[in-house]
């Protein structure tokens, strides 16, 4: 596959490490196009490590990644590869002085040539892209001048004038407020729904990964502790033996939404006070 085939994702089988320390185990996951995957689990169960392999950043030493028609990640060529899977990865550099247009235009850069400055829609990609994230008034600051927020949706802008069907965020939620955080969790649904992009999204806040996600796949210690509908993934006996605190799951008769509470020793106390 090159352009314009199924763009789901596949990682099958997935060992991955750091210097020969292995830190992800026979991890599988599967992106499909138009459905919203959530990876969650506690810190350093391998969320990013497994969404680094996937857009290979990092090389498995074991399993497979593959798109949705078999065809193996690695048989593309970067630029190829670009096209088609982005990260929006937990951090990124800021380059001083850099204008947000350019930011967001750098996602244009698998679609340039030495021909054309910038093909395929480049320019109306870049304007929609900071449309829909709100930062259009920004276009002209420098990208080290903007808050933690702001920053984060220049780019995931930039991620999406990438244009790719497949799109991995790592925790997207990260220093936004409340609004553009329903926002974030809005479009991702919207991207998957009326795009037809596989997403594939980090969440440390299991009820917008109740509230977003089609399928959740659960890490505990680099494997997947439990994988599928949300529901079935997101139970108490599975969060309180995989957080090690206990998890208490309550679910709307009506809605059928899934909502989580942890407990901790004072929480009790706490409610309480508030009341
Ligand atoms: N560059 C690195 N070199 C060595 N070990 C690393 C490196 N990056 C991550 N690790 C280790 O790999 C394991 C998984 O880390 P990873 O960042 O994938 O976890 P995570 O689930 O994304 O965590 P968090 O929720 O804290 O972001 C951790 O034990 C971490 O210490």
């Amino acid at each position: 596959m090159v352009d314009g085939a199924d763009a789901g994702l596949e990682g099958r089988d997935l060992d991955v490490g750091y210097r020969g320390i292995p830190v992800v185990h026979a991890a599988s996951i599967h992106l499909r196009s138009g459905v919203v995957t959530a990876l969650v689990g506690p810190n350093g169960s391998g969320k990013s490590t497994l969404l680094r392999a996937l857009v290979r950043l990092h090389r498995p030493t074991g399993g497979d990644v593959v798109f949705g028609d078999g065809t193996p990640a690695r048989a593309l060529t970067s630029k190829q590869f670009a096209r088609q899977v982005t990260l929006l990865a937990q951090s990124r550099p800021t380059p001083s002085g850099v204008l947000v247009r350019d930011v967001v235009g750098y996602g244009r850069h698998p679609y340039r040539s030495r021909w054309r400055a910038d093909d395929q829609g480049g320019p109306g990609a870049i304007a929609h892209a900071m449309e829909v994230t709100g930062i259009t008034g920004m276009a002209d600051r420098p990208v080290d001048e903007l808050s933690g927020g702001e920053r984060q949706r220049v780019w995931l802008a930039s991620c999406l004038a990438q244009d790719t069907g497949v799109l991995l965020l790592d925790e997207p939620t990260t220093f936004l407020d409340l609004r553009y955080q329903v926002e974030m969790l809005d479009l991702i649904r919207d991207l998957a729904d009326e795009h037809a992009v596989a997403v594939g999204v980090v969440l440390h806040d299991l009820d917008h990964a109740a509230q977003v996600a089609d399928e959740v796949v659960l890490l505990q210690d680099g494997r997947v502790r439990a994988a599928g509908d949300p529901a079935e993934v997101l139970t108490e006996p599975h969060l309180t033996e995989t957080y090690g605190i206990r998890i208490e799951v309550s679910r709307d008769p009506g809605t059928g939404a899934i909502t989580t509470r942890p407990v901790g020793r004072h929480t009790h106390r706490l409610r309480e006070l508030t009341r």
